[in-house]
């Protein structure tokens, strides 16, 4: 019988808190459409602070906030855009910037650490001289902290040094932030200092800080007020959408505090996790909240039969691949949790070693 439930598939899955819902079911509310609805004021006057940028504007999701971002920067017929090739605009956004935007995507190499070599980004960029057969490069994105590559977190130095690569061709630059707050706790650097760099930032605050919906765009006066009309064109538009920007707030101003500890369980359950006999864990790239779990051949077991073991424990993880997972710690993630989550390991990690022979043959590294 599962005594109880870990979710660990990603940060997305927090849910509000009493105190959360109280903000909610009290918060001021106005049409934001046809005027400002008073809270959604509240929370992008505080994103703007907080960022360092002139203005902020409230989105469902930062896949819309990263699109209207790419979309605003990118405003002229054969724009294109560099970024990662394992960033989450070029994989988890349904290739939005071109089948929507018709912004086209050059990618560039995401190194281990979530950067982009910055010779290889400037090589990428197109000399106008071949406008009449190239693309026009009119913008660079970061992503920071780095989803795929494990929440790596991009450093202020390395940011700089981008967005100066930006000037000096005339570019914009524009950073997914979704997980920004993470990479600035486990940095010690500021947010506003982090993304100093960027003409726009795009920041979730339905992730690690606990908001039920909703992500926030900042960038100067002129990028929001654009951003705005582009929002209300993908039906953006909300009316009383101060209930949820009164959870957003919330989030905001109580949740950032608790990104530390999230750190800290996800490194105590990354090193858990790779002292286990055919576990392996990078431990030294676990910066943040996210840590990849390969399975090795002494494993004696596929990523799905484990993903399946460990969901008859009540822990539920992201399969990453025919032999990895992805963990995602939030604040929903207590020690306890950690601890029990790692007992689940070595219980199935036992049965597996002492069972027959694996189920699961590896040939050509496909599962069968
Ligand atoms: C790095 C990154 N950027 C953007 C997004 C998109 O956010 P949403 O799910 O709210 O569209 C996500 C995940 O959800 C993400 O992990
Ligand atoms: C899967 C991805 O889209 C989501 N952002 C996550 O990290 O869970």
């Amino acid at each position: 019988m599962v005594t109880r439930t870990v979710d660990l598939r990603s940060d997305t899955v927090t849910k509000p808190c009493e105190a959360m819902r109280a903000a909610m079911a009290n918060a001021e509310v106005d049409d934001n459409v046809l005027g400002n609805d008073p809270s959604a004021l509240r929370l992008e006057t505080e994103m703007a602070r907080i960022t360092g940028k002139e203005a902020a504007l409230f989105v469902p999701s930062g896949t819309m906030g990263n699109l209207i971002s790419v979309l605003v920067h990118c405003d002229v017929r054969g724009s294109e855009v560099i970024l990662g090739d394992n960033s989450h605009i070029h994989i988890y956004e349904n290739g939005g910037i071109a089948t929507i935007g018709g912004v086209h995507p050059r990618t560039v190499k995401n190194n281990e650490d979530g950067t982009m070599d910055i010779d290889v980004i400037e090589a990428k960029i197109r000399d106008p001289r071949g406008q009449l057969v190239y693309p026009t490069t009119r913008l660079i994105c970061l992503e920071n902290s780095h989803a795929n590559t494990g929440g790596r977190c991009l450093s202020v130095e390395y940011t700089d040094q981008v967005g100066e690569l930006a000037k000096k061709h005339g570019l914009k630059l524009h950073i997914d932030g979704a997980r920004i707050f993470n990479a600035s706790v486990a940095l010690g650097v500021p947010v506003h200092r982090l993304v100093q760099a960027a003409d726009s930032v795009s920041i979730c605050l339905s992730k690690g800080l606990g908001a039920p919906v909703g992500s926030v765009i900042v960038g100067s006066e002129s990028f929001i007020s654009k951003a705005k009309i582009l929002r209300k064109a993908l039906g953006g538009g909300m009316r009383q959408v101060g209930i949820l920007c009164s959870a957003a707030l919330f989030a905001v101003q109580n949740n950032v505090a608790k990104l530390e500890n999230d750190h800290k369980n996800a490194k105590t359950l990354a090193v858990g996790l790779n002292e286990i006999n055919g576990l392996k864990v990078n431990v030294s790239t676990v910066e943040t909240n996210i840590i990849y779990v390969d399975l090795e051949e002494s494993s004696n077991l596929t990523a799905e039969k484990l993903y399946k073991n460990l969901q008859q424990h009540g822990v539920v993880v992201m399969l990453e691949g025919p032999y990895s997972i992805r963990i995602v710690i939030h604040h929903q993630i207590s020690e306890t949790d950690v601890q029990y989550t790692l007992s689940c390991f070595k219980v199935i990690k036992l049965f597996a070693c002492k069972s027959c022979p694996s189920l699961s043959v590896r040939t050509q590294g496909f599962m069968i």
